[in-house]
C-alpha cells in the first residue's frame, strides 16, 4: 500500500502541517510529525473528512458573515421593510440550522426509549450502514476514527460497532440474526426434485488386516478392468480410480483401511457406499478384521467379504465364513445376508464376480445423484508439487464440475485450472462419483474437507476466509463430544437417545462381562450400544472410531498409547479407565441418572521407562528406569504398563538416584525405583506415575 508524508497531505488539503497534525490529535490518530506517513487509504477518508468539515465551518462562517453583514447595514443605514424581512428570515435560518446542530447533539443523548429501533445483521459494510441510518458515509467513517476503526465504505463493520456509532445518531440497535450476511457463506443447496436423480457409480473402500492382501487386490483390480490403452502405459495413482464392467462403473479409493476410512468420515466425509473386506483364506478372522467390520458398521455402510489368497494350498474359505458369523456376519449361502467371494488378487479368479457382486448391492442401495447443478464433493488426497501448485484429488458426489469452475475447500479457494481422470487424461468435466485430479486451488486443503463450486471466484474467497475464521472459532472452543459428565443432561435435552460404546480390555472374558453389563443398563429413554471391543491398548483408530462416532471409551486394564492420547485430547474424546468392573458399570448407570459427580480425577505425572532389573536380597526387585517425561514423585501412585496393558498398580517403596533416597526424578533422568510388594518387574516395562486431582466442579 502507497503512503504520504504528513506535510504532503496538508499540502494537498490547503492546510498547514501544524493544524492537519492538529486535526488527526482530535480525531485520535498518532502522528509524531510533519515527516510521518500515513496510508494513502488512510489519507483519503482523511481529505473526506476534512474536506467535510471545512465545509460545514464554511457555511457556518458563510451566515456568521452575512448576519454580521446585515447588522452591520443597520446599523449603517438602518433597514426598510424588505431587508428587515430578509435579515429575519436569514437569522432564523440560521437559528434553524443552529438548532438543528443542537438536536443532533440532544438527540445523540436521548434516553433508550426515545432512541429509533433499528435492525442491523451481524455485521455491515460502512456504505449499506449509513444508507440504513441515512447519515452520509463520512459521518459514519469519522465516529469509526473516534472509536479507533479505520475502515472505508465498502469494508465491514461489526454489529457492536455499528450499534454504538447507531446510537450516536439517534438510534438503538437490534441484532438481526435472520438477515446474516454469513448466510453468503453457506453454500445453499436446492434440494433434489426425484426426476432430476440419475444413477451414480457405487465408491468403494477396501478394509481388512495387514497383509490379507488389500493392495494387492486394489491392484489386481486396476490391471484387469483398465487397460494399457486407456491408462497410457503407465497406471497413474490419484487417490482413487473407476473401472468399467459391461457398462456400468464402479469408484475405487485407493488407500485402502479402515483407519483412512474412519479418518475421512471424522472429518465428515462419508463417501464410501460399500466396503469390501478382505481376509485371507491361510488365515482368518484377525484384530484388525473385527476394527474393520465395526468401523463399516458403525457408519452404516454394507460389507462384502472378499476371501483372499484363494490359489493357496493352505486356503480354507468355510473357515473364514465359520468366524465371521461370529461378528454378525452371515453368509448368503448359510442363510444371511453377507455376500462372500473368494478371490486371488495373484491370479486374478474371482475378481469379476466380486466386480459384479459391488454392482449388485449398489443397485440395490439405489446409489443417484443430480448431475445438472454445481458440484459438490469431498477431497481425497491433496499436495504441493513443483511446477503445478496445488494438485487435489477430488470425488465428486452430487453435480458436475468444470473447468475454469470458481470452487472452495475448506480454507482453500481458486479455480479449476487443469482437471485430470485416473488414467492420466485431461478431461473438461466430471460428474457423480468420478475422481479428479485438479489444479489451481490456492492452497492445499484437508483431506475430507468438503469441496463446493460456487457462483463466482469472489464468493469462493470469501467463504475459505470465513471458514477461516470458524476454524480458528472451532479450535479454541472444541465442541466437547460425549462424555459421561455431561450424558444426563444430554439425555434429558432429548440430544442423546443411544450411548456407543468402545470398549477395550486386556482379556476376552472382561469385554463380554462389560459389554453384557452395559449393554444391560439400555432403558426406555436411552439405549447402550457397544460399536467396537477388543483386546489390547486403546488406540489412535480407536480413538478416531469414538470421535466420528461420538462414543466414549471405557478402558478395562489397558491404557491408550501415546498418540491414542494425544488425539483423544485434541478430539475431545472422554476415555474412561478402570480395574474394576463394577466401577465401570456404577459410573455408567450414575452418569445416565445424572448423579456422577467425579470428585477425583487421576492425573498422571510422569512415565518412566525399565531398562534393567537387580535384584536385591531381603529387598526385592529394583528397576533400574529411565524416567522418559513428566516426573516421577516418591508420594506419587504408579502402574505397570507392559505392552498397553496394566498389570499391576500400587505404591513406591524406594526411589534413588545412585546411592541417594530423592523425592523426585526428572524427564531424562536415570533413577532406581522399587515398587511395594512387587517384584515382577520387566525390562520394557513402563512405570506411570500419578496422583489424584480434585476435579472443580
Ligand atoms: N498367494 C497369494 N498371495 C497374495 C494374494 N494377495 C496378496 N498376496 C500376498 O500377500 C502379501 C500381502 O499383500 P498386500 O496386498 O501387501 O496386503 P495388504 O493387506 O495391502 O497389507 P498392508 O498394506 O500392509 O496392510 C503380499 O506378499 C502379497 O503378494 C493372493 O491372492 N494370493
Amino acid at each position: 500500500m502507497s503512503k504520504i508524508r504528513v506535510y504532503e497531505l496538508a499540502k494537498q488539503l490547503n492546510i498547514t502541517s501544524k493544524s492537519l497534525i492538529a486535526q488527526l490529535k482530535d480525531l485520535d490518530i498518532k502522528i509524531v510529525n510533519h515527516m510521518s506517513t500515513i496510508d494513502s487509504e488512510q489519507a483519503e477518508l482523511i481529505k473526506e473528512l476534512l474536506n467535510d468539515e471545512t465545509s460545514e465551518n464554511k457555511v457556518n462562517q458563510k451566515y456568521n458573515n452575512e448576519i454580521k453583514k446585515t447588522e452591520n447595514k443597520k446599523k449603517d443605514k438602518g433597514i426598510n421593510k424588505k431587508e428587515k424581512k430578509a435579515y429575519s428570515k436569514k437569522q432564523d435560518e440560521n437559528k434553524n440550522y443552529a438548532s438543528e446542530k443542537q438536536n443532533k447533539q440532544v438527540n445523540s443523548n436521548l434516553e433508550n426509549k426515545e432512541l429509533k429501533k433499528i435492525k442491523l445483521p451481524p455485521s455491515i459494510k460502512v456504505g449499506e450502514f449509513s444508507d440504513k441510518i441515512s447519515r452520509p458515509p463520512s459521518e459514519v467513517i469519522k465516529k469509526l476514527m473516534l472509536l479507533g476503526i479505520m475502515a472505508t465504505i465498502n469494508q465491514e463493520i461489526d454489529f457492536d460497532s455499528a450499534s454504538m456509532i447507531a446510537e450516536e445518531f439517534g438510534y438503538i440497535a437490534i441484532e438481526d440474526k435472520e438477515n446474516n450476511h454469513q448466510e453468503d457463506f453457506i453454500v445453499q443447496e436446492k434440494e433434489d426434485k426425484p426426476e432430476d436423480l440419475v444413477k451414480r457409480p457405487p465408491v468403494i473402500t477396501v478394509m481388512g488386516h495387514v497383509d490379507h492382501g488389500k493392495t494387492s487386490l486394489l491392484d489386481a483390480i486396476r490391471k484387469t478392468k483398465i487397460t494399457q490403452k486407456e491408462a497410457g502405459g503407465i497406471t497413474q495413482h490419484i487417490g482413487a480410480y473407476m473401472v468399467n464392467i459391461n457398462g456400468e462403473k464402479i469408484t475405487f479409493l485407493d488407500t485402502p483401511g479402515h483407519e483412512a476410512f474412519t479418518a475421512m468420515r471424522s472429518r465428515g466425509a462419508s463417501i464410501t457406499d460399500i466396503a469390501v473386506l478382505v481376509v485371507a483364506a491361510d488365515d482368518g478372522v484377525m484384530p484388525q478384521t473385527v476394527e474393520a467390520i465395526n468401523h463399516a458398521k458403525a457408519a452404516n455402510v454394507p460389507i462384502i467379504v472378499a476371501i483372499n489368497k484363494i490359489d493357496k494350498s493352505t486356503a480354507s474359505p468355510d473357515k473364514i465364513k465359520q468366524e465371521l458369523t461370529e461378528y454378525g456376519l452371515i453368509p448368503e449361502e448359510w442363510g444371511g445376508d453377507t455376500i462372500c467371494v473368494p478371490v486371488s488378487a495373484v491370479t486374478h479368479e474371482g475378481i469379476d464376480n466380486l466386480l459384479e457382486m459391488i454392482l449388485l448391492v449398489a443397485e440395490m442401495q439405489e446409489l443417484k445423484a443430480n448431475p445438472n447443478k454445481r458440484a459438490r464433493g469431498s477431497v481425497i488426497e491433496a499436495k504441493l508439487e513443483k511446477g503445478r501448485g496445488t494438485v487435489a484429488t477430488l470425488l465428486v458426489e452430487t453435480g458436475t464440475i468444470h473447468i475454469g469452475d470458481a470452487i472452495v475447500a475448506g480454507t482453500a479457494h481458486g479455480r479449476v485450472r487443469a482437471m485430470i481422470d485416473d488414467k492420466g487424461k485431461r478431461i473438461k468435466k466430471a460428474g457423480p462419483s468420478m475422481p479428479i485430479e485438479i489444479l489451481g486451488l490456492s492452497e492445499v486443503p484437508v483431506p475430507g474437507e468438503t469441496f463446493y463450486v460456487v457462483k463466482d471466484d469472489k464468493l469462493a474467497r470469501n467463504i475459505a476466509e470465513k471458514n477461516k475464521e470458524v476454524i480458528r472459532e472451532r479450535q479454541l472452543n472444541q465442541t466437547q463430544k460425549i462424555s459421561l459428565d455431561d450424558l444426563f443432561t444430554k439425555i434429558k435435552e432429548g440430544e442423546v437417545k443411544e450411548i456407543s460404546v468402545i470398549i477395550k480390555a486386556d482379556v476376552q472374558g472382561s469385554i463380554e462381562a462389560l459389554k453384557q453389563s452395559l449393554e444391560r443398563l439400555s432403558n426406555d429413554e436411552v439405549k447402550i450400544k457397544i460399536i467396537h471391543s477388543g483386546v489390547g491398548a486403546i488406540s489412535e483408530s480407536d480413538v478416531m472410531l469414538a470421535s466420528a462416532s461420538n462414543a466414549i471409551i471405557v478402558g478395562f486394564n489397558v491404557r491408550p498409547d501415546n498418540n491414542a492420547q494425544n488425539l483423544a485430547e485434541k478430539e475431545k474424546v472422554d476415555i474412561r479407565l478402570y480395574r474394576v468392573i463394577y466401577n465401570a458399570i456404577e459410573d455408567m448407570q450414575d452418569a445416565m441418572k445424572g448423579i456422577l459427580e467425579p470428585e477425583y480425577k487421576e492425573q498422571v505425572v510422569g512415565r518412566a521407562e525399565v531398562r534393567q532389573i537387580f535384584r536385591v536380597p531381603n529387598i526385592g526387585t529394583i528397576a533400574g528406569c529411565h524416567v522418559i517425561d513428566g516426573k516421577i514423585n516418591r508420594n506419587n501412585q504408579v502402574r505397570i504398563i507392559r505392552d498397553g496393558i496394566v498389570i499391576h498398580e500400587g505404591s513406591i517403596s524406594s526411589l534413588k538416584r545412585f546411592k541417594d533416597d530423592v523425592k523426585e526424578i526428572a524427564s531424562g533422568y536415570e533413577c532406581g525405583l522399587g515398587i511395594e510388594n512387587y517384584n515382577d518387574i520387566k525390562e520394557g516395562d513402563i512405570i506411570e506415575g500419578f496422583t489424584m486431582i480434585e476435579v472443580s466442579k
